[in-house]
């Protein structure tokens, strides 16, 4: 029997499928913020959307017909697929390279209602309006909350979506927040903001690492137009390594986020680029991560059907899931 303080049994109350709980073994802090499965959007994107658009949300799918003789729907001529910079296979989970995709550049379309297969190819990367099944908050004393996954995790597996109020970035905005993730999509043309302080869900609470076992996908459920203005970019956090069950989750903020918080990195990785003044006592040797890495990889091996029921759930949902732009 754990003797872990649990504050809150469920974060959620209700909203994800499966509870949340709150463990803090430090304090009685508990986070003050809405828990929300969507996006919200401010002002700032509805004016984008009405002044180039007429006011109505630009979506563009592909044009795939069913193959009966494969009995799939999308194959690799899809307009969408040839126009993502990553390939995503939903049986496999596999997205190639995860390490070498470049969230600032590149991004993956999803296929959905508006397409001719209307989603059913199952080409999707943001996991529906819920999270994983099984995550729990842990209060760290240096970092404050972070979000631990407690099944196995495989490579290439959506995790969750970042959701919060989506906003169009003013140029000289001062004190960015500590829950912004920052999307220059069109060529860098349009710099949105996915804020998670006031909104979000889960995803607002995972911490930041160098050596990240997550990465940040940019999503469009619309093929981009020359045109007209970019689709609202969505941000999926997918695993980039095999994860154990009892592990922190963690993504690269990039680089600017310390610098602009004026914040120092308490990841303690070999790699980390921003390190605190106690960073060579507390490092990680290479040997350990290595046999991590290995380990991780092997005990996810056996228990594969475990991993397999993420899956389920992201199928789950998109049965649902029509917030679809
Ligand atoms: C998006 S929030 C993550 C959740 C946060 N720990 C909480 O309790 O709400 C980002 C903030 O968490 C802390 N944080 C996350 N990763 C960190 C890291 N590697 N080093 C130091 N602080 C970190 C910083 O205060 C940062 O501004």
């Amino acid at each position: 029997m754990s003797n872990d303080r649990i504050l809150m049994k469920d974060l959620s109350e209700g909203k994800e499928l499966f509870p949340i709980r709150v463990i803090n073994n430090y304090n009685k802090y508990l986070p003050g913020f809405a828990y929300n499965i969507g996006n919200d959007f401010s002002e700032s994107v509805n004016d984008e959307i009405r002044k180039e658009n007429g006011g109505k949300i630009p979506v563009k799918g592909c044009h795939c017909e069913f193959d009966e003789k494969t009995q799939t729907w999308c194959g690799p001529d899809c307009e969408c697929e040839s126009r993502s910079a990553i390939s995503f296979d939903p049986k496999n989970r596999i997205v190639e390279n995860p390490l070498s995709y470049d969230f600032y550049e590149e991004f993956y379309i999803e296929c959905g209602l508006h397409c001719y297969c209307r989603g059913k190819c199952n080409r999707r990367i943001l996991p529906g309006p819920h999270a994983l099944k099984k995550l729990h908050l842990e209060y760290f004393r240096d970092k404050g909350y972070g979000v631990i996954v407690d099944q196995p995790v495989s490579t290439g597996m959506p995790i969750c979506e970042y959701r919060g109020l989506v906003s169009i970035r003013e140029k000289d905005m001062l004190n960015p927040s500590h829950y912004q993730e920052d999307l220059l999509v069109d060529n860098k043309r349009i710099h949105f903001i996915i804020d998670a302080a006031e909104s979000g869900n889960v995803s607002r609470f995972i911490n930041h690492s160098c050596a990240a076992n997550l990465i940040q996908i940019c999503v469009y459920s619309s093929i981009p137009s020359l045109r007209k203005i970019p689709p609202i970019p969505r941000v999926a956090l997918v695993a980039c390594r095999d994860i154990r069950p009892g592990t922190e989750l963690t993504f690269d903020y990039g680089s600017e986020y310390f610098k602009d918080r004026n914040l120092r990195c308490l990841c303690y990785e070999l790699c980390c680029f921003n390190p605190a003044d106690d960073w060579a006592l507390k490092t990680k040797n290479l040997r350990e991560t290595q046999n991590q890495t290995r380990s991780n990889k092997k005990f996810n091996e056996r228990h594969f059907d475990e991993t397999k029921d993420i899956q389920n759930v992201i199928e789950l949902d998109s049965d649902d899931d029509d917030d679809d732009f």
